[in-house]
């Protein structure tokens, strides 16, 4: 809470004295309102006394409750604009921690609880500090100095309200005892609910297709349960507090009066309507009290659960990307672009697992194409994600044109690169927005360089084919076009930048064979600068690359041409033999 604490902006803090200094304005009038109800009372008691005597004190009291009612809603309002302003600030903080995380962080705090913490806990922390400011500050400053004007008024009545203070901190005590565990089952159920009903969702056909929507459900029922179980809990419990606060109250008025008909039965006739009238101020001032000390049971609802979802922020907040820049970047010589050379490089994706790249090194020069084949699990991916930094080797070194990717400022470092993933990831927006996306050489696109990179990856037809053109709306993960356009969309994207180095993560698969021949071709003809590192799993796809690598296990177990590869690499024997005949392997494809 400290740490979030010192989150809060100068203008927030002004905002939060002015619903303080509010606050105690109309704590002050409402304990002024009772001094009006004794100079009432003392009035009717007095024989003499006329009803226009009465007009002074009862508009006073009229008036200082309007005036009380207004500062509360000054109060609201300060306290809604600082919990809007500090959370939003506070989930943008979050939001580009998160955007900075590499793999390894998104993994350690996974994807559903992420999403959480940016939403729910941060809801929990905008409640506290709206309520705690409207209901908590009041509570204390209500209860002391109701008690201040308490002590200097009666003692008869001042042992019931002590005995009711003491239950009630005990009673809030206990509650909060009982609930303090569960708040933080309930947040890391809710990260669990949250997975499972992406996963559902997500893979909404294979539940269908499998008829696995009960085993899904079920999945569901038993996190739903769960949830549900410790909400009721923790509720019950909150609904046992009102009733007793309200016992408490009720109890302790009952207390009053009946002291109050001892002491005024023992009292002389003349000292009786003074005491009665005490006795009516004491009363309103003892509410009061126990009123200050039900708010601040109700800080202690929502306090537990609130240090939890701090701590959840923090957990956040508080962890940087293991991918960062450097301190001191090293200049790149101009003369090169596009160059890649892997020495001797070692992988793993924890320090303590099996090494998925051993000991692998290359090298590509500008404009090449190196490409990458073996079996399922080999280390392809892993190899060609290591160049932009979406993970750093644990042992050895990656060269993009004769420097460490490790001493290049990341941005620099993505810029020159372009990444086609495996899976291709569109955003929501038109197809302009996805095409000048980010950082590109020539930032805004025009039209016509959107054009030539829809051309050149094969899109440019069925782009063409809808009537938005350019501006036709791609749904959120380009669900609205096949597997293939998005994967040339992809491929668009890419190229639009104009990088030096591409890298092709299996991006071919998706393609039918026709394109995929016509998209090299094209490739290599219009991009003869650009280096291309190729993911692939079809021998035609790649035979033509200046260097071939065959990984298996993560171990490079040959290098060279598809023809040497052919004539003296087993496991690429193997590869190419089961897809192509010997002719169409000799002769090309
Ligand atoms: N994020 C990860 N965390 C831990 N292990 C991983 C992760 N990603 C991949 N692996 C493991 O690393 C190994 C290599 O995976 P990789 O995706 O690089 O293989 P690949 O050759 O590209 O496979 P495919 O052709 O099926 O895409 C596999 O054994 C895989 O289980």
């Amino acid at each position: 809470m400290k740490k979030l604490a010192k989150r809060i902006s100068r203008k927030e803090w002004g905002m939060i004295l002015l619903a303080i200094l509010f606050t105690c304005f109309s704590v002050y009038l409402e304990l002024e309102v009772p001094t009006y109800i004794s100079k009432i009372t003392d009035l009717l008691g007095t024989q003499a006394t006329n009803l226009d005597e009465l007009w002074q004190p009862a508009g006073m009291m009229v008036g200082m409750s309007f005036l009380a009612f207004l500062s509360a809603v000054a109060v609201g309002f300060f306290a809604s604009r600082v919990a809007a302003s500090y959370t939003s600030r506070l989930r943008s903080d979050i939001f580009n921690r998160v955007l900075d995380y590499s793999q390894t962080e998104i993994k350690k705090f996974s994807i559903p609880s992420l999403l959480t913490r940016t939403t729910n806990d941060i809801t929990q922390v905008q409640m506290l500090i709206t309520m705690g400011l409207q209901v908590v500050t009041r509570g204390p400053i209500m209860a002391i100095w109701a008690i201040g004007k308490i002590l200097g008024h009666s003692e008869y009545w001042l042992w019931a309200v002590l005995v009711a203070v003491i239950v009630n901190v005990l009673m809030t005590t206990v509650l909060m005892t009982l609930a303090f565990p569960k708040q933080s089952l309930i947040q890391s159920l809710t990260d669990k609910l949250n997975s499972i009903t992406r996963e559902s969702l997500t893979g909404i056909r294979v539940v269908r297709a499998y008829n696995a929507e009960k085993y899904q459900d079920e999945k569901f029922a038993a996190a739903n349960d769960e949830l549900t179980r410790l909400n009721l809990f923790v509720n019950r419990l909150m609904a046992i507090l009102n009733p007793i606060m309200m016992g408490i109250s009720s109890g302790l008025s009952v207390a009053i009066y009946w002291i109050g008909a001892y002491v005024i039965n023992d009292a002389a006739p003349t000292a009786r309507l003074p005491l009665f009238s005490d006795m009516v101020v004491f009363m309103s001032y003892a509410m009061q009290v126990v009123m200050g000390f039900l708010l601040m049971g109700a800080l202690f609802i929502v306090l537990p659960r609130t240090m939890v979802s701090a701590k959840r922020i923090n957990q956040v907040l508080d962890l940087h990307s293991s991918i960062q820049n450097p301190a001191q970047v090293q200049l790149v010589d101009e003369n090169l672009k596009g160059q890649v050379e892997f020495k001797d490089v070692t992988f793993r994706y924890a320090a303590n697992s099996e090494a998925v790249i051993e000991h692998v090194s290359f090298r590509v020069e500008a404009g090449q194409t190196v490409a990458f084949i073996g079996s399922t699990g080999s280390g392809k991916s892993t190899l060609v994600n290591l160049i932009p930094r979406f993970y750093d080797v644990s042992a050895g070194e990656i060269l993009v044109d004769g420097v460490n990717v490790q001493d290049y400022a990341l941005e620099d470092l993505r810029n020159k690169v372009g990444y086609i993933p495996q899976k291709a990831v569109l955003f929501s927006g038109d197809v302009k927005d996805n095409l000048d996306f980010g950082h590109s050489q020539e930032t805004p696109l025009s039209e016509q360089a959107m054009w030539q990179a829809l051309e050149l990856a094969q899109s440019k037809n069925f782009i063409e084919d809808k009537e938005a053109g350019l501006e036709s709306e791609v749904a959120q993960g380009g669900t609205n076009f096949s597997g293939g356009q998005r994967q040339r969309l992809a491929i668009a994207r890419a190229l639009a930048r104009k990088p030096e180095i591409l890298i092709f993560d299996d991006s071919f698969s998706a393609l039918d064979y026709k394109t995929d021949r016509v998209l090299r071709q094209e490739l290599a003809e219009k991009t003869k600068s650009m280096t291309k590192l190729i993911v692939a799993q079809r021998i035609s796809t790649i035979m033509d690359a200046d260097l071939i690598l065959v990984l298996d296990q993560g171990k490079v177990v040959g290098q060279g041409t598809h023809k040497e590869l052919l004539a003296n690499n087993e496991v690429y024997q193997e590869i190419a033999y089961s897809q192509l005949s010997k002719e169409e392997l000799e002769h090309g494809k």
